[in-house]
């Protein structure tokens, strides 16, 4: 069985809007569960149907800890994406890793705090597994398509989600290194679960901005230090997420993902809340409405 894919790009920091994108239009996709973070730009690159969101609004208008990642990836959901392209400013923790490198995250750690971070809850309880929370797949065509756009990438990075919006302070810094995080941002988590429940497989590329502030004798990351590099990465990922779209397998052959919910719900069916029922209809209607 195969389909069509229907790509997801959710822009960072820096990567407001994409050029490459034909047939366009800005469109407004509602969500009962609140506020997109913009319009979702429509269109096709080559022959595959893509959905652009600035995670942060055109104009970067949201906080990351403000940012509706649960409307957001219903939107996504309901605006027919099969899959996400996630791409994120981040801070290198690892030597390694200098700023202009492209890293794709194979696993997360998450430090953020209070953010609605599922889309179920009592009245229709599930637990989706995270253990992988990254789509393999995705991630390994994201950085083929990284060296085709002449750029260096890492692969199998973890990445530490904290809660911002300040930056970290050094002792902290120095801790997610010991804990073993390579690079820091304040976004792609609850995004990643989110994604999860919603059977969407989610990749995540990141580009590394500044060094965050664990090396004592250099200056610790400021917004001037990332937007200055922003702008030298921001073409990069786009060109990447171009070569990406247009070197994707013709058919879209099925992923676990897709089913990621299949055992994951408890709660009785007889039990299930219908209020949060007619909220899931995007996000788990296939399961829990034969949608
Ligand atoms: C402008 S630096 C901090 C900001 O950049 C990252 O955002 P995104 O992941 O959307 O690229 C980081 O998480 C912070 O929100
Ligand atoms: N050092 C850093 N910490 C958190 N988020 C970031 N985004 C870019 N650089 C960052």
């Amino acid at each position: 069985m195969s389909g069509e894919w229907v790509i997801g790009i959710i822009g960072g920091s820096g990567l407001y809007q994409m050029d490459s994108i034909e047939d366009r239009q800005w469109i407004e996709v509602g969500s009962p569960w609140g506020k997109v973070s913009d319009e979702i730009l429509c269109g096709r690159i080559g022959n595959v149907k893509v959905r652009f969101l600035p995670r942060h609004g055109r104009g970067h208008r949201i906080a990351p800890g403000e940012v509706d990642a649960r409307a957001n990836i219903d939107a996504l959901k309901r605006a027919g994406c099969t899959d996400i392209l996630a791409v994120s400013a981040v801070g290198s923790l690892n030597e390694e890793l200098p700023p202009g490198r492209a890293v794709m995250v194979e696993q997360f750690i998450d430090h953020t705090k209070g953010r609605p971070a599922s889309f179920f809850g009592s009245g229709l309880v599930a637990h989706v597994s995270m253990a992988d929370p990254t789509c393999a797949r995705l991630s390994q065509w994201c950085a083929d398509a990284v060296e085709m756009a002449g750029s260096d990438v890492s692969v199998g990075a973890t990445y530490i989600a904290i809660e911002g919006p300040q930056f970290s302070t050094r002792a902290e810094s120095r801790l997610y290194r010991q804990w073993g995080a390579d690079v820091i941002g304040m976004t792609a988590m609850p995004e990643a679960r989110l994604a999860r429940e919603a059977e969407l497989p989610y990749a995540l590329m990141t580009l590394v901005t500044d060094f965050d502030g664990w090396r004592e004798d250099e200056e610790p990351v400021s917004v001037d230090q990332v937007v200055e590099q922003l702008q030298k990465n921001s073409d990069m990922a786009r060109k990447t997420i171009e070569q990406f779209v247009r070197t994707l397998p013709e058919h879209r052959t099925p992923s676990p993902i897709d089913f990621a919910l299949d055992d994951a719900v408890i709660t009785a069916p007889d039990k299930h809340d219908k209020a949060l029922l007619d909220r899931l209809d995007a996000v788990a209607g296939r399961l829990l409405t034969g949608g």
